[in-house]
């Protein structure tokens, strides 16, 4: 059997102490759970590691609510040393080399950059080398950011078509509503189907080190479940909860994965940016849907914004609902040209099908991509 690939995120809060500095403590005990899994040939574990503004700020003595962003790229550019530092620190007691992997949004969205981050990823993992990645904070605006590591934790677990996503937070999963404010909640076991009331109960914030709550693991859950990737939001409190998780034990909240879609179909339903829309009539709706067939030319009826031969672009009714998402095979400007040039008689047989369906995604009514 080849051995299980797993990505484990861990949150700010979950690796530092009261005063926000990293805690030595916390972090051993992860790292030695991550070791042991690690150090079992069965299991191949990536780390996605938040952390380093909470260290940076802890360190620096920076008050934390109120700083601008600056501030708080600053303070990553100095935690991101002093974690990555902790880590290789615990790692070498195990005998664990590690690499750092410092991501952008934009490196994910551009499919050659994406390949090259997952043979990175491979090659280290070939050799034992455990990768921990985290958002280049420092470089990022507000355009390119991930905005938090659950989405990042999930597309990496996606590049490297991982087998599980483990969410490890200061919560032992996902609750009916916030815990912290409503004493009713109760805990949610098993998640089949992501529902508006899932989404509403996961609405609030996350603590004050951390960056989204269990909304931003919501996202996270559906895209990989999406991608065919089981995700399990627990509590990096728990004793042994990596080696727990893996042997079967039900801890927190489990989202079961409904299908496999192809690395390069996540990668078009959610690891990349639209670059322009293309307008379908009703009996083209109706052949990719019922049919799964590639879209053809003449169902096209507008072409909207710049883009090129390859750019992923949105397929869309004429009453604005979006079918799917895919490569097309013109640029928008050939694209005018030959829908002109069809209205005007010519046959166009051998420029028919502008999106192939290997290379297309079409969504649900409940929003999966299939
Ligand atoms: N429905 C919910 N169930 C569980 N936790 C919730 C819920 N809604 C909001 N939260 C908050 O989300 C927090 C965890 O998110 P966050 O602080 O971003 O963690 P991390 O830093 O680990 O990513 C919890 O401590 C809790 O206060
Ligand atoms: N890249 C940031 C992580 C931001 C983030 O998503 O934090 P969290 O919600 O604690 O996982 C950092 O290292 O501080």
């Amino acid at each position: 059997m080849s051995a299980k690939r797993i990505v484990v995120k861990i949150g700010s809060s979950s690796l530092t102490n009261e005063q926000g500095r990293l805690s030595v403590e916390k972090m051993s005990g992860l790292v030695n759970q991550v070791a042991n899994l690690q150090t079992r040939q069965e299991y191949e574990v990536i780390l996605v590691s938040s952390g380093a503004v909470a260290a940076g700020l802890g360190k620096l003595g920076w008050p934390r609510p109120n700083i601008t962003m600056p501030e708080k790229q600053a303070a990553a550019a100095v935690g991101q040393g002093l974690l990555i530092e902790l880590y290789q620190k615990l790692f070498a007691e195990h005998g664990i080399v590690i690499a750092q992997l410092l991501l952008t949004r934009s490196d994910i969205e551009d499919r050659k950059r994406f390949i090259h981050i997952r043979n990175t990823a491979e090659t280290l993992m070939r050799h034992g080398i455990l990768p921990i990645v985290n958002e280049n904070d420092t470089v990022t605006v507000e355009q390119i950011r991930f905005g938090d590591n659950d989405t990042l934790g999930s597309l990496v677990a996606l590049v490297t078509e991982a087998d599980l996503l483990v969410l490890l937070t200061d919560i032992d999963g996902l609750y009916t509503a916030n815990p912290k404010t409503d004493p009713d909640a109760t805990r949610i076991q098993d998640v089949w189907e992501i529902t508006p009331e899932l989404e509403e109960a996961a609405g609030g914030n996350g603590t004050a080190l951390g960056t989204g709550g269990m909304k931003t693991k919501l996202t996270a859950a559906r895209m990989a479940v999406d991608s065919g990737i089981d995700v399990v939001v627990a509590s990096s409190s728990e004793p042994n909860v990596l080696s727990r998780i893996m042997e079967g034990e039900s801890l927190g909240t489990r989202f079961y994965s409904k299908q496999r879609l192809s690395s390069k179909k996540s990668w078009i339903a959610y690891g990349t940016r639209t670059e322009g829309r293309l307008v379908i009539d009703n009996g083209a709706v109706r052949a990719l849907i019922e049919r799964a067939s590639s879209l053809l030319l003449p169902g096209i009826v507008e072409v909207e914004g710049d883009f090129h031969e390859g750019s992923i672009v949105q397929v869309v009714s004429q009453d604005g609902r979006l079918i799917g998402k895919g490569a097309v095979s013109f640029s928008d400007r050939d694209l005018r040209l030959l829908i002109e040039r069809r209205q005007l008689g010519e046959k166009l047989h051998n420029y028919h099908e502008v999106i192939h369906r290997d290379a297309m995604v079409i969504q649900s009514r409940e929003g999966i991509f299939t």
